[in-house]
């Protein structure tokens, strides 16, 4: 679908410490994830997520990450946290998210089963979540997210028009590979990493961090280098 080669955008989730914060600021992240999910070992209450948040420099976007969290939470969320996009990562329903958002941007994770035996149509799915900025691609598995587990990309149609997040089991060693395969299929494609950049669970590895921005570089690269698409002369 995207035919113009583009800077893929990033996004690091699970974020909980300051210098978690200013190593992905550093490394050139366009979006933090702070995920207000209980039962998340990355779980930050909303009050924190603010403060985490006020460390953002201009043009880097907080993400609040739901998991079946009530309407009321997740307003109480937003005022604490403005400017902030909300990612849906639950069994949320379409009406659900659109009345939580209100006038936000918000995404939903489309969970994708690792069992290629189990049904999953994405473009239903997407037609279902029209209302959404991006989808958020994602393995399905237990406790909802953040488990490290790639699904098998080519389960992904091959034309879809919306925007897109490949997320679940992505590192800096294999994510060149998932934006050369998944990004032709979509509007847009960002990443979103987790598990992939940490020391142990909630606590984020600055080097790894930044690996895995220039792996991302350096598909950015191959794939301008590889396009047919002739840009215009300067
Ligand atoms: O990070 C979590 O703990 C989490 C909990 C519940 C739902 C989603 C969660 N994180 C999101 O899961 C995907 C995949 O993460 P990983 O890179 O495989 O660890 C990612 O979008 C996180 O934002």
């Amino acid at each position: 679908m995207s035919s113009v080669p583009v800077r893929t955008r990033v996004k690091i989730c699970g974020l909980s410490r300051e210098q978690d914060v200013d190593a992905a600021v550093e490394a050139g992240a366009d979006a933090i994830g702070l995920v207000l999910y209980p039962k998340s070992p990355r779980y930050v209450s909303a009050a924190r997520a603010a403060e985490l948040a006020r460390r953002l420099p201009p043009f880097v976007t907080p993400v609040l990450l739901f998991v079946n969290e009530t309407l009321d939470s997740v307003r109480a969320a937003c005022e604490q946290v403005p400017g902030a996009t909300l990612q849906f990562h639950g069994d949320e329903t379409p009406a659900f998210c659109r009345q939580a958002a209100g006038a936000r941007p918000w995404m939903r994770a489309a969970r994708i089963p690792l069992d290629a035996a189990q049904p999953f149509d994405l473009l239903k799915f997407a037609s279902d979540f029209s209302e959404a900025q991006a989808l958020l691609l994602d393995a399905h598995v237990e406790g909802y997210g953040g488990a490290g587990r790639t699904f098998p990309w080519s389960r992904l149609p091959t034309s879809a028009s919306c925007h897109a997040v490949l997320s679940g089991g992505l590192t800096p060693a294999n994510v060149a590979d998932g934006i050369v395969q998944v990004r032709p299929r979509f509007r847009t494609l960002a990443v979103d990493v987790s598990s992939g950049v940490e020391a142990s669970k909630g606590v984020k590895d600055a080097a790894k961090i930044h690996q895995f921005v220039a792996a991302v570089r350096a598909a950015d690269e191959h794939l301008a280098r590889s396009s047919h698409v002739r840009l215009p002369a300067a």
